[in-house]
């Protein structure tokens, strides 16, 4: 069967227009079929995988079916989060481009006398959430007595525990034949039944949930860490991947803090965002973010629902989410409009269960990967290096450098000075030198340190590994070698010493001989 198309869906010819100009070439599937039967009349239960435009499947028939019945207030929506509601309310406007709609977004932490004034000038469609709503409810100056539609956006999160108060409160002060719409990427059993008592017997359930609940544009892993490599790890995941915008969940507002906080001081552009925070420093970072001024956003769950920035690579669990809904919303906040995106989590090996838990009721797929290593991380940037030279060559900025260039080839050799540059844009871009706190003692750690000819730092047994293990060995390895031959063992015991000797007299390495010397300490 061929896709529907949006002329098709009895959208009049304004919305239509507004919708061209937005550039969508097709309905998704949640709007085909949630459109017409929300223009025919009906309550609609709509869940839809994150980021598929559900706010355009509620918003649009909406608009199209809107007569202004002067001083009365047309629709209300209601979200979880002011951000959201901010969002929400564009998004609409938008759609709303060639009609005279008037909206206006209603959240907590901004000056409630200017949107009581706003509001008095006349309102149509209002964006809100559920206490500043009430607050105005209270004051007598939002009047939903007369509403044709009640939209919960995000709905399972507004009828649990933190919400439902506010909105049985708010839904007593609507008419009764009014619409009622739910709308999530997540819609368990309770909610349904909960979300009964405030609907039509008549009301239409479309899920377009087929496989999995997550959408398949986002690529899930996760990484196992020790609870105290978890920062490091998560540097080392950001060194190599680099991404151009990228969102870490924690749990605590606490916890977010102090990763901004770390993270600032190793030179990533980040900033936080939690319910602690004022709500023009919310609403600011969010704007920087969805800029591209900020490459790095850290947030509670504040951020994990609904929020659509275009062209977030990456969602990073750096803590695992409460419940497998949280980690389907979190992660959907990249992959979205068929755009392709990753998500990892960390876990610790306690945490490893639960993840299993999440991965069973999502029926994604959560692959392993490996923590990068020093050399992964040398590795990607060497190509993010070649990359870049690339383009810099083919434009023509670089060229005001070839008489200065030139002048150097006479003093250096120009392989020299062209590893140099690689050098010294390596320093400036890992987030520091991975030297001295290491993931637990590893491998890696006996390389590095055989590399700076710190013999006496390693632990014996994996230096033998690390000399059996050829694997390990590539050409750097043969300069090392002959650092070895020189050295004198100071802090291995004897019988360390001696296996060292055994494991590695008369081995190859890279096709050269190894030959060890080690002296007893003086
Ligand atoms: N038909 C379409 N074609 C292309 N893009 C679309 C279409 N409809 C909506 N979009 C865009 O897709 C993005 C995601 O839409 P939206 O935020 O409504 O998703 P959602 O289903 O509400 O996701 P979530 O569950 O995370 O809230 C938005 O940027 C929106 O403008
Ligand atoms: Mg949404």
């Amino acid at each position: 069967m061929e896709n529907k198309k949006f002329s098709e869906l009895g959208l009049n010819e304004n919305i239509l227009k507004a919708i061209d100009d937005m550039g969508f070439e097709e309905p998704s599937k949640i709007q085909a079929e949630v459109i017409p039967v929300l223009l025919e009349g009906y309550d609609v239960i709509g869940q839809a995988q994150t980021g598929t435009g559900k706010t355009l499947a509620f918003g649009a028939p909406i608009l199209s079916k809107f007569e202004r019945s002067e001083g009365k207030i047309f629709a209300i929506i209601l979200t979880p989060t002011r951000e959201l509601a901010v969002q929400v309310n564009d998004e609409i406007n938008r759609i709303a481009k060639y009609t005279r709609v008037k909206l206006l977004p209603v959240y907590g932490g901004h000056p409630i006398e200017r949107q009581i004034n706003a509001l008095r000038k006349g309102v149509d469609i209002i964006v809100g959430t559920p206490g500043r709503v009430l607050d105005l409810i209270g004051r007598g100056i939002i009047d939903l007595s007369s509403i044709k539609f009640l939209v919960l956006d995000e709905a399972d999160e507004m009828l649990n525990m933190g919400f439902i108060d506010d909105i049985e409160e708010i839904i007593n002060n609507c008419n009764s034949d009014r619409q009622t719409l739910l709308f999530s990427a997540t819609m368990p059993e309770e909610i349904k039944k909960l979300a009964k008592r405030y609907m039509k017997s008549d009301t239409k359930h479309i899920s377009i949930v087929k496989n999995s609940i997550t959408v398949s544009t986002v690529k899930q892993y996760y990484y196992e860490v020790k609870q105290q490599d978890r920062f490091e790890s998560l540097c080392r995941i950001l060194d190599v991947d680099e991404p151009s915008l990228a969102i870490i969940f924690c749990k605590t507002k606490k916890g977010v803090d102090e990763l901004v906080e770390a993270m600032q001081a190793r030179g990533y552009n980040v900033e936080g965002m939690h319910g602690d925070m004022s709500q023009n420093q919310r609403l600011n970072t969010l704007r920087k973010f969805r800029e591209g001024n900020l490459e790095f956003l850290v947030a509670t769950d504040v951020a994990a629902r609904g929020i659509d920035v275009e062209n977030v690579t990456h969602v990073i669990n750096y803590d695992l989410p409460q419940d497998t809904e949280s980690y389907v919303h979190r992660i959907g906040r990249t992959g979205r409009a068929n755009r392709e995106g990753v998500a990892y989590t960390l876990v610790t090996p306690r945490e490893y269960r639960a993840l299993k838990q999440i991965e069973r009721e999502t029926k994604g797929r959560i692959k392993r990967k490996e923590i990068p290593t020093i050399d992964d991380i040398f590795l990607a940037k060497y190509r993010s290096m070649v990359g870049r030279i690339r383009e810099t060559l083919e434009g023509e900025k670089y060229k005001r450098f070839v008489p200065l260039a030139a002048e150097l080839d006479e003093e250096f050799n120009l392989v020299d000075v062209a590893a140099a540059l690689m050098n010294m844009v390596y320093t400036k871009e890992i987030s520091y030198e991975y030297t001295e706190n290491i993931l637990g003692g590893t491998l890696e750690y006996t390389r590095l340190f055989l590399n700076v000819g710190r013999v006496d730092k390693l632990n014996p047994k994996l230096l033998i590994q690390f000399l059996n293990d050829k694997a390990q060995v590539d050409k750097d390895d043969i300069g090392d070698i002959d650092i070895l031959q020189k050295f004198t063992f100071m802090d291995v015991t004897e019988k360390a010493a001696k296996s060292i000797l055994k494991h590695c007299r008369g081995k190859k390495l890279m096709g050269r001989k190894v030959n060890i010397e080690i002296s007893k300490k003086k």
